[in-house]
Order: structure tokens, then sequence, then C-alpha cells
């Protein structure tokens, strides 16, 4: 598994955000520490996903503050991508790039030793039991298949958190309890989780905390 990028705290302080003046989600308080995972949980439309973007820069709070080690979480920030690896929408990708060459571009992109890239991208087919699909194009893939990649694209980087936004979509039930089983390791190894989850036994596996969220009436 990938090297562990340290750090203290990712903190949401009452952090909310609307658009047209229309509230996305209530102000909310999130901590994610090392070694903790942490899941929102809420129905469709109470404001995860957002509250996710807030937790990683793609956007900003309307009120209230999101802070990394005390400093405002930007993703154009350097260190704020450097701890934190999020999968919040499908990955786009290249059209002419295998599973593979993404995993490589990836690793090489975030530093990863030349020499040693071949192991790490090996070692991700194994944990995610993905060997077959490793010459598949992404389109080729089914939903499925394609959103194991996306994790495999995720987790093959270092990072000290992982933001993902119900990982455990469109996969079946055997994948949910493999998927569960990386993320306790990867917590177990020091990482932090977040994590916005619909499933229960994967809920039980990696969460420390969980914060509800409920619809913002309109
Ligand atoms: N760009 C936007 N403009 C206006 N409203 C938005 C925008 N993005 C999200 N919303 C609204 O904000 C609310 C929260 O949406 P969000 O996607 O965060 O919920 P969620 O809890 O992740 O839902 P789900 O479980 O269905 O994924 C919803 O009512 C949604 O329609």
């Amino acid at each position: 598994m990938s090297d562990v990028v340290t750090f203290e705290l990712l903190h949401a302080d009452q952090a909310q955000r609307s658009v047209n003046d229309v509230a996305l989600v209530a102000p909310t308080d999130v901590r994610v520490r090392p070694g903790r995972g942490v899941v929102l949980r809420g129905p469709n439309g109470a404001g995860k996903s957002t509250m996710l973007r807030m937790m990683t820069g793609a956007a900003l709070p309307s009120s209230g503050t999101v802070t990394l080690d005390g400093k405002k979480v930007d993703e154009r920030v350097p260190r704020v991508r450097e701890v934190i690896a999020a999968l919040l929408w499908p990955i786009t990708g290249y059209r002419e790039l295998t599973v593979q060459d993404h995993l490589v571009l990836v690793d090489q992109t975030w530093g990863g030793q030349r020499e040693t890239c071949a192991d790490r991208v090996n070692a991700m087919f194994d944990l995610l039991d993905i060997e077959p699909l490793r010459h598949r194009f992404l389109h080729e893939l089914s939903s499925g298949q394609r959103q194991l990649a996306d994790l495999a694209m995720t987790l093959i980087r270092p990072s000290g958190v992982l933001v993902l936004d119900e990982p455990e979509q469109r996969l079946d039930s055997d994948r949910r309890a493999q998927l569960a089983r990386i993320l306790l390791a990867r917590k177990q190894a020091g990482a932090a989780l977040l994590v916005a989850c619909h499933d229960e036994s994967v809920i039980e596996v990696i969460a420390d905390d969980t914060v509800t969220l409920t619809p913002v009436p309109l």
C-alpha cells in the first residue's frame, strides 16, 4: 500500500455552503485525524457530497471554515493536494491509455520512484483483485469495474486522508466487503478516512465516528 502522508487535523468548523442563497448543507463540524475513520451519513440530498467537496477544497464554504492543520483548505494549495486523495466523481481518463497506464501516470505524477513503479502498480492489481483489467481501456469497463479502477487510481498515490464519496457504489456485496477490508487496512496503516456511505456493512468496519446530515429545508 502507498505511503501515508502525515498531518494532524482536517477540520470543518460550522462549515456551510449555499448557492444563490439556497443552503445545500447546514453548518457542520467534522474532525478528521490520522488513523481514524469518519463516515458521513444521511439521506439523498442531505449534503454529503457538498460537505466532501468543502473538505477537499474543491468548493469553498459560504460560512464557517475548513482547515488542514490550521490553514484554510483550498485545492489549489499543493500541501492540501499532497495530504488529501479524493474520489468524489468518476475520474476523467485518457481514452488511449489502459488501466495500467493510468496507474503508472498517477504513481509517477505523485513522485513514486521510477525503478519501483511496476511493483506498486502490480501491488494495486493484487490488492483490488483486478488483474484481468490491466490492459483494458477505461471505456471498456463495466460500471463496477470502472469504480474499482477509479479506486486503484486513488489508492496508489501517497496520501494522509482518503476522501471518498460512496466508494461502495456499483460494487457487488463481495466487492463491498473487500473495499471495507482495504479501507480498514489503510486506516490501520495510519491514514485517515472521510467517507460518505450508505452501506451499513461497510460503515460498521471503517467508522470510528459518524456525522449524520439532514437535508436543509428549501
Ligand atoms: N450546484 C448546485 N446548485 C444547486 N443545488 C445543488 C448544487 N449541488 C447540490 N445541490 C443540492 O444540494 C443538496 C445537497 O446535495 P448533495 O449532492 O451534497 O447531497 P448528498 O447527501 O450527497 O446526496 P446523495 O446521497 O443523493 O448523493 C441537494 O438538495 C442538491 O440538489
